[in-house]
């Protein structure tokens, strides 16, 4: 019986560090699927002891627990940042799901002891993943893309401070332009660098990783023919570098290679890209909602009349390049855009 006491405690306190994991996922990174695998954990924990619920509630005697003390006492704990707590309920389960795993062997339970082996190596996967939400929090909202060419004769500095001023969330440095000197875009990156700064806003430089690494970017946009992201990685560890994808198999490298976000698209047809490939449509971005945990950003031909739908596909990020720099109005178009995405 005293095992079973044993069993019965570590049940509870795993389910008890899972449900408060679940919870951060969902309500913190708003992540359904993080969340949805630990409940997955959790219930099939339950489920394993289902048909055992009368001997584990027997043997329950809280009130003669030598135990309870500690545990009482280690309630207040003055815990308050967010990634200890999620570090100490993964401990929690894993002490717990390892003492499940002995307890269920020493009554001769060798199977069930293996499977509760398997559950507690599904934690350490899933803790990776978590903690790598901490890592580096990619804004969810409006991505803005810089580049004179479609901004109606305003410079990217100008139209960064309207983008800035109009509440734009991360904003990528894009400049095409063919006579435009690397003098020159630095110089223009260290302005829009200190602007975007001042509000806080995650500054991305498209292609040009010594750029990004002069002004101090947030981070770098590399394509498919661009540097490997494990080289960017290398050369700018404290940067987000984001790989552009087009399929599937271009999503899964990008992950295996450590992106720290993707782009995925062309959603929709745009002349905003010279050497672009075919659209992709939904079907790509529902492959990626449904498959990755990466933060990604939907991007290619969105525009006010099919933005909903891309934000009802499940993507958090959206970038909109013509249709904000390309408007009169750019502090306006972005309420506009705000609005749209708010409602879905
Ligand atoms: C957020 C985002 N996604 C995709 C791209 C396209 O990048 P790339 O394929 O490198 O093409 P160019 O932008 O360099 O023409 C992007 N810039 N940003
Ligand atoms: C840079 C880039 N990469 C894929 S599509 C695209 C341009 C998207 O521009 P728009 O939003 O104007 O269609
Ligand atoms: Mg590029």
């Amino acid at each position: 019986m005293k095992l079973i006491r044993a069993l019965d405690a570590n049940i509870n306190r795993s389910s008890e560090g899972l449900r408060v994991l679940e919870d951060m996922a969902r309500f913190r990174f708003d992540h359904a699927r993080i969340s949805a695998d630990l409940r997955g954990v959790r219930h099939k924990i339950r489920d394993l002891f289902k048909d055992r619920q009368s001997l584990l509630l027997a043997s329950r005697q809280a009130d003669r627990d030598v135990g309870t003390v500690t545990s009482a006492e280690s309630m207040s704990d003055t815990r308050t940042d967010e990634k200890d707590i999620v570090l100490s309920n993964f401990r929690r389960v894993q002490e717990a799901l390892r003492s499940i795993e002995e307890h269920l062997k020493a009554i001769g339970e060798h199977k069930d002891g293996k499977y509760v082996e398997t559950l507690r190596f599904d934690t350490y996967s899933l803790e990776r993943r978590c903690l790598r939400l901490f890592a580096k929090s990619f804004p969810s909202g409006i991505y803005g893309i810089l580049g004179e060419k479609f901004s109606l004769g305003r410079t990217n500095v100008e139209v960064a401070r309207a983008m800035v001023d109009a509440g734009i969330d991360i904003l990528q440095y894009r400049e095409k332009v063919k006579d435009k000197s690397f003098k020159e875009m630095l110089n223009e990156c260290e302005q829009i660098r200190k602007i975007t700064a001042d509000a806080n806003v995650p500054f991305i430089i498209n292609d040009h990783v010594a750029i990004a690494l002069m002004v101090g970017a947030d981070g770098v946009q590399q394509g498919q023919d661009d540097l490997p992201i494990p080289e960017v990685k290398k050369l700018c560890p404290e940067m987000m570098v984001g790989c552009s994808t087009h399929s599937p198999a271009q999503a899964k490298k990008a992950v295996e290679d450590g992106a720290d976000y993707i782009g995925v698209g062309p959603i929709y047809t745009t002349q905003t890209k010279e050497d672009v490939c075919n659209a992709v449509g939904l079907s790509y971005l529902e492959h990626v909602v449904a498959t990755h945990d990466i933060p990604f950003v939907a991007i290619g031909g969105i525009k006010r009349h099919n933005l909903a739908e891309v934000a009802a596909k499940g993507a958090k990020t959206i970038c909109l390049v013509t249709e904000i720099i390309g408007a009169d109005n750019i502090e306006k178009r972005i309420k506009e855009i705000k609005d749209i995405i708010g409602d879905v």
